[in-house]
């Protein structure tokens, strides 16, 4: 825990007066809402935009000016976690269930900051089931597409029912193992009708921040993609 917010709040001390921020989701993300929410009642200026209902009732209370996502034109830099990092800034996202929000506010930003604790860094993406949205409508014959792709999905379960994302979708976590071929992959998902947006975030992220257990924080050198 402590390694995230140490990540969370070095991210959050790049933010400055008159930016517009997008505010992401999780456990780490909340550090960087909560430091935030420091620096405005400090006298900082800013606006925001959250990837969920849950940061945006998380920036409310720390007293974060949210403006509606229409009237954004421009987002400067957006500050959210990551289920898994791979050496290329290649990401899994989408464990809190967020990353139909997260990619479009990512997509929409100058920059995405992505904080995480040193256990999220992996050499190959996909221990971490791959997070996919899929519409309520039909999911069944959705899960058996994705089922034939050889994803392995298991539908999310919260209190035995299916898990309902802020856009009123499901989740379908696909258990793939050391992923090859993530563009290849990333088309494959999303060509299947009822799939929403998959958890695969390549060529999103501009910085990855990592805290780690010794107190530390790091700031991580890309790999060049080969
Ligand atoms: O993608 C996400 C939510 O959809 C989160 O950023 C990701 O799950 C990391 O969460 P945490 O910081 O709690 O470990």
């Amino acid at each position: 825990m402590e390694a995230k917010r140490l990540a969370a709040e070095k991210a959050a001390s790049y933010v400055r007066d008159g930016m517009t921020v997008g505010l992401g989701t999780g456990s780490t993300a909340s550090w960087a809402i909560k430091r935030l929410g420091e620096r405005v009642r400090e006298g900082l200026s800013i606006r925001a935009v959250a990837t969920s209902v849950e940061s945006e009732r998380l920036a409310e209370a720390s007293g974060i000016s949210l403006v509606p996502f229409a009237e954004v034109q421009r987002i400067d830099v957006t500050i959210d976690g990551a289920d898994e990092v791979d050496p290329h800034w290649n990401l899994i996202k989408g464990g809190g269930g967020a990353l139909l929000r997260e990619k479009i506010v990512a997509a929409a930003s100058g920059r995405l900051i992505v904080v995480v604790d040193e256990s999220k860094l992996v050499r190959r993406l996909g221990a971490f089931p791959l997070p996919v949205e899929v519409v309520s409508f039909g999911h069944e014959l959705t899960i058996q597409a994705l089922e034939r792709l050889g994803c392995r999905p298991v539908l999310r379960l919260s209190d035995n029912r299916p898990f309902v994302t802020d856009g009123g979708h499901y989740i379908a976590d696909c258990r793939i193992g050391a992923i090859h071929g993530h563009r290849q992959l990333h088309e494959r998902l999303n060509a299947i009708p009822g799939v929403v947006e998959n958890g695969l975030f390549m060529q999103m992220a501009s910085q990855v921040i990592v805290g780690f257990r010794d107190g530390t924080v790091r700031e991580l050198q890309r790999t060049q993609e080969r």
